[in-house]
């Protein structure tokens, strides 16, 4: 398994460093046109362990891009009916330019409805299915953070990736649906992986570029990987505590130290795909903010 070369890490971090410095540049234009920051709110509804990781720095930097950041925090009780009247308000508050319900949602709640309730100008995080419907059409619109995140960081390690062979494993329509969506727009073979496929290790080993958004720490192992290829691991899992710790550590869906001996280049975690859902979901709410305004 091992060809004893060590994969170049996609730095994420730096590259979402980057991107957020320019969002703080228009941002700050934005709020000198506009008279007022744009807005985003965020709704998280019980305490799912990525979620947490999620709002845990994206409140920060918010505000560090001059943006409003309004956050909403749910008991994992609450209705659906309550949800969707939250929703409601958020639709019609003129401050709020993105709104981003965390998923996933308790399972006593339809998150298809949810979502569906977004204004889908306010669709920051681009699951409506008009924006949905937009990305396949490859018309303008709201588009999906950690795909168009993991598109960038693909497009900078390979630059063209027309012809390659490109797999994804996992099919939510918060990922593995709109970050195939954008692989087969960018001209790749794409194949999409879920629970019920057959041999994922093999079809995983013939994919020059894969993608994992499966949620199960370190379940795609080094020799699933073909040599030479691009991994981009999406997964964040929080593993249980040490005896003495607070917290458990922090990984992905790929065996890292594993995969690192086999792929040309590879996304950490942390420091790899999560920086930069974090920088595209400020661009998002910029470009929402933007076109609101008009
Ligand atoms: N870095 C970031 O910015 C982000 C990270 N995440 C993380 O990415 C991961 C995936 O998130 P999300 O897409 O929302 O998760 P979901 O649980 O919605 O989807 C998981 C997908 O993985 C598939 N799957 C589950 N088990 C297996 C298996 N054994 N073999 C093959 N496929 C399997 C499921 O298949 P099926 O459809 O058949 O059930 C499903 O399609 C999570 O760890 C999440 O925390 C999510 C969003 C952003
Ligand atoms: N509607 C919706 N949209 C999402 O995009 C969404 C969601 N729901 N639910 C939860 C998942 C998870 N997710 C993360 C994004 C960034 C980091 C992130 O910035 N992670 C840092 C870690 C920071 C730390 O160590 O605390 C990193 O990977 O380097 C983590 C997790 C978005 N998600």
């Amino acid at each position: 398994m091992s060809s004893g070369t060590t994969a170049r890490i996609i730095d994420g971090k730096a590259i979402a460093a980057a991107i957020r410095g320019e969002v703080a540049d228009e941002a700050a234009g934005f709020a000198a046109r506009a008279g007022r920051r744009a807005g985003l709110a965020v709704v998280l509804v019980g305490n799912d362990p990525a979620s947490e990781v999620y709002v845990g720095s994206k409140v920060r930097l918010t505000r560090e891009a001059g943006m409003e950041s309004f956050e909403h925090r749910l008991a994992a009780e609450t209705s659906e009916a309550d949800l969707l009247a939250l929703v409601h308000r958020l639709n019609d508050n003129p401050a709020v330019d993105g709104i981003l319900v965390q998923l996933p949602l308790p399972r006593h709640i339809d998150s298809g409805r949810v979502i569906l309730a977004i204004d889908p100008a306010k669709d920051v995080d681009g699951l409506h299915p008009e924006n949905a419907g937009r990305l396949m059409n490859g018309l303008p619109g709201l588009v999906p953070c950690t795909p168009l995140g993991s598109m960038r960081l693909i497009e900078r390690t390979v630059g063209d990736v027309a012809g390659l062979d490109a797999v994804v494993v996992g099919r939510s329509v918060l990922v593995g649906k709109p970050v195939a969506q954008m692989l087969l727009a960018a001209n790749a073979t794409v194949t999409v992986a879920h629970s019920r496929t057959r041999d994922l290790a093999a079809l995983c080993r013939r994919a020059d570029v894969l993608v994992a958004a499966v949620g199960r720490p370190e379940m795609v192992r080094g020799d699933w990987i073909k040599p030479g290829a691009t991994v981009i691991d999406v997964g964040i899992n929080r593993l249980a505590p040490a005896p003495d710790a607070a917290k458990g550590r922090l990984v992905g869906d790929v065996a890292f130290a594993e995969a690192k001996t086999v792929a040309s280049a590879i996304t950490p975690v942390p420091g790899g795909v999560g920086p930069m859902t974090i920088a595209c979901l400020l661009q998002n709410t910029l470009q929402a903010a933007q076109r609101r305004v008009g």
